[in-house]
Formats: C-alpha cells, structure tokens, sequence
C-alpha cells in the first residue's frame, strides 16, 4: 500500500532516508514550458541538503544539451550530465552495446533530441524532416529496401506521416538484420493536465504493420539505470525515482531495488493509483513534488 506524504514528519523522514533523487520530467517537474508550481523551490531545498539530483526522461525530443538550456529558462540548475534522456540512452546503446557499423545509417523517426545525440555519438542518420511531407502512391511505390539502413529508431514525432511509417516498415520488413528501436513507449504524453498520444503511438503503429517488436531504450527498462548507477556508484537503497507514470517511473524504480514516489500533477491520478488492477505501487505518493517543500530547513 502506498504511504501519502502529508505531513512535515514523514517529509522529513522521506528526505533524510535518501541520499539521491531520480527526477523524471514531464508531469513532474514541468508541463512543456510551464514549471509545475513550486519545485524549483524543492530541487533548491534538496541541493541545500546535500542531497545528489539527477534527471532521466524519457522525453526523445531533445538533446541532454538541450535540456540544459530548458532547465534555465525555467530558473532551474541541471549539468549535462547530470540529465539521462531516453536519445541519449539510444545512442548510448548503439555505440557501446550494439557497436553499430561505421557505413550503416539510423533511420530516425523522431526530433532534434535524436539526431543530436547520434551526431555526438558518430552514428550517421537521416534528417525526419526530409519526410515530413505527405506523399502519394507513385511516391509509397518509389520506397525501396535500403541495405544501407542498419536500424529503425522510434522516438516522439509531431510530424509522423505515412511517409515515415512506409518506408520504417519497408526497411523492416525486408531484413530482419534491421534493428527495431524505440527511445521509449509511453502510451500517453501528459500536458497541463490533459494527457495526448505518447511515443506508444508511434512505435504501436510500426509494431502493428511488421510484427516486429522492438527492444525500447527508456523507462521502465534498466539499461538506463544501470548506466547511471555504474556512472554515479549510487547505492540503490539509499535513491528514489520521482515519476508520475506507474508503468515506466515507478516500474523503473521498483525493478532497479530503489525507493518510489508517485506524483500525482502528471499522467496518474489518485483513483488510478488506487485501482486493483495495475500490480505496480510506489513505496511513497504525494499531490506534487512540492509537498516536499514542508521539510524542515533549520539544519541546513
Ligand atoms: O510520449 C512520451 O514520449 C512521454 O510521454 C514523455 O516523453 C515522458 O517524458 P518523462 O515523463 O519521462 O519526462
Ligand atoms: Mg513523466
């Protein structure tokens, strides 16, 4: 059963049991380019209490750069590595894991954040805004097998199109060599307390046409927290991820041996923590991130 943090003792005790705090994102921290109300305050209180922050989203669409000049403009402090995003984590793979070859090229569906993690990691790739216009069947027809293409990676894409999943589909289901990669699969996207498709669309549409499943690089998979676990020497017992999604933050928590805390300003509401149905629960729940604001200060 998970335990509601509501009042100043049991904030404290949360706080003082942990020595690092794994934030997701969206839902969490901010909604697109809206600072959910009061955590900077928070990240501030934790840093003031000598506690280690790290980020890891599973949001594709920028680059750990990138975020860092989002952090800002939202008047929050983050390094570049101090944020693990799920593009990241996909170059990660197919440099380091896969040792992906030199002349094969990613076909990304996707946005900036991609491309910007595989140019930095040396992996050659298209541009997705080549095929972001609509096409008819003379163009379908024109789609040929591409040897050249040693991987499909799905990632968020605003511009998805049947350009796009034709020629995915065309590359996948002509070689099985072919790679199959998702950043992520979340189902939905959480945006100022509405929820809209997530990148699941996406990668559920490839799945649906080629029967191919693909190996998915973010949460709830532990590829990513075992990079930074190894990164960091974090001692698992003593880390909490802070999501707002049962089935990647929470799940991620849980089956890397950390403590959870669900928040419920992003895609989960109460109800739904409550519901019998999912077998994921946090360890702790709260409204926000800022319930965390009633710490004590004084021993700082
Ligand atoms: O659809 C998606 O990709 C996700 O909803 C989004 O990226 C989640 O980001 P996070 O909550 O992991 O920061
Ligand atoms: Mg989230």
């Amino acid at each position: 059963m998970a335990t509601k943090l509501t009042t100043r003792e049991a904030v404290n005790a949360f706080i003082d049991r942990h020595d690092t705090f794994l934030f997701d994102c969206d839902g969490v921290l901010w909604y697109g380019h809206t600072l959910i109300p009061g955590v900077d305050k928070t990240l501030e209180l934790l840093r003031r209490k000598g506690k280690r922050i790290l980020f890891v989203t599973n949001n594709s669409t920028q680059s750990r750069q990138a975020y860092t000049k989002k952090f800002e403009k939202l008047g929050l402090s983050a390094s570049e590595n101090e944020i693990f995003g799920s593009s990241y984590a996909a170059a990660v793979y197919l440099q380091k894991v896969v040792d992906f070859p030199a002349d094969k090229q990613v076909y990304v569906i996707g946005q900036a954040g991609i491309c910007d993690e595989l140019d930095a990691a040396s992996i050659r790739h298209n541009n997705p805004a080549d095929d972001s216009s609509t096409i008819d069947w003379e163009g379908v027809e024109a789609i040929t097998p591409d040897p050249n293409i040693g991987a499909v990676l799905v990632g968020f894409d605003m511009e998805i199109n049947y350009r796009k999943l034709a020629k995915a589909y065309v590359y996948l289901a002509s070689n099985p060599g072919c790679l199959f990669l998702a950043t992520n699969d979340d189902a939905s996207f959480p945006h100022h307390g509405r929820t809209f498709p997530g990148t699941g669309s996406m990668v559920a549409a490839i799945k649906g046409c080629t029967g191919r499943e693909p190996r998915v690089l973010g949460k709830p998979h532990q590829t990513m927290l075992d990079c930074i676990v190894a990164k960091y020497d974090l001692d698992r017992t003593r880390t909490c991820m802070v999501g707002d999604r049962l089935n990647t933050d929470i799940q991620f928590g849980v089956q890397g041996g950390m403590s959870t805390l669900l928040v419920l300003t992003g895609v989960t509401s109460e109800q739904e923590l409550h519901d019998a149905r999912h077998n994921i629960t946090p360890e702790y729940y709260a409204d926000s991130l800022a319930t965390l604001n009633m710490a004590d200060t004084a021993d700082e």
